[in-house]
């Protein structure tokens, strides 16, 4: 019999941890190793022999969970928001003192947002209007979405080069037009009973193009989360989205 692959859970109290610490303890090839809430000490993982942490917090707690993981040889997969360019920055450069050790960030761990943005980043060239309208339960505490952030993103990268999209607003309310992120119009939306959604709008003149997908509830990550363990400990250094696990040029 195979060993086990020794997994630990941090944010398991959490919407996401809860499901997470589920389906890792369903995997028959993995072993849930330690499952942290906010106060537990990460020497746990050590102890616990994690090789693999889910991290599934809050921002301002996983930048830290993760440089302890890696400063201990473990992979981490992060589902946590709050990512920016200044994180990622110092994350490879502590990568590169680690080259053995794999980290995953994933904006969305939903196999179909990941495909929803990587087909609108396919078809942003196309059109003349590119907006993203992002879908969350009113519980989530950052706007606009890790998932939004990263589709203006590869929009934004998609369209260089190429004329702006056409808007006349000359005077608007705070907000009205979204926030521009990487000059990517963005709308955060937040309802009760909603648990997370997305719309990429392509506009042309004649023609609109829509790319939804929702998430009805938090089963809907779970692949990814397992996927991305599976997979971490054979990707040394930082990989950005979960796109960077799958055959999607094939
Ligand atoms: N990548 C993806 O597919 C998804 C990512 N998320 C993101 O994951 C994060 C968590 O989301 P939710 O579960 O909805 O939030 P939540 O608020 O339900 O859970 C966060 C949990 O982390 C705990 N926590 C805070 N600091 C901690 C620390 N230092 N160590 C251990 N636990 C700590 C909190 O006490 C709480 O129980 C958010 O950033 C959210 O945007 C959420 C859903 C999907
Ligand atoms: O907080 C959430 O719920 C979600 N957070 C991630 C994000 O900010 O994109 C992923 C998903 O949208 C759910």
């Amino acid at each position: 019999m195979s060993e086990l692959l020794k997994v630990a859970v941090l944010g398991a109290k959490g919407r996401m941890g809860t499901a997470a610490v589920e389906a890792l303890g369903a995997a028959a090839d993995m072993e849930l190793v330690a499952a942290l809430g906010r106060t537990d000490s990460l020497d746990t993982l050590v102890d616990a022999g994690a090789e693999v942490i889910v991290d599934l917090t809050v921002p301002a707690s996983t930048e830290a969970n993760v440089r302890f993981a890696v400063e201990h040889g473990i992979h981490a997969v992060v589902g946590t928001t709050g990512w920016d360019a200044g994180r990622l920055a110092a994350l490879t450069a502590l990568l590169a003192k680690h080259p053995a050790t794999g980290v995953l960030i994933a904006p969305n761990f939903a196999l179909g947002s990941v495909l929803a943005t990587h087909f609108a980043a396919q078809a942003a060239k196309y059109f003349d209007s590119v907006e993203i309208i992002e879908l969350h339960h009113p519980r989530k505490v950052d706007s606009p979405s890790g998932t939004a952030l990263r589709t203006a993103q590869l929009i934004s990268a998609a369209r260089a080069g190429l004329p702006a999209a056409p808007d006349a607003t000359e005077t608007a309310l705070d907000g009205a037009r979204g926030a521009s992120v990487h000059g990517v119009p963005v709308h955060s939306v937040r309802l009760a009973g909603l648990v997370a959604h997305q719309e990429v709008l392509l506009g042309s003149p004649g023609e609109q193009l829509t790319i939804r997908h929702d998430s009805f509830n938090h089963a809907s990550f779970m692949p990814g989360v397992l996927l991305g363990v599976r997979t971490v400990g054979t990707r040394p250094g930082l990989t950005v989205g979960l796109d960077g696990y799958l055959d999607l040029e094939g």
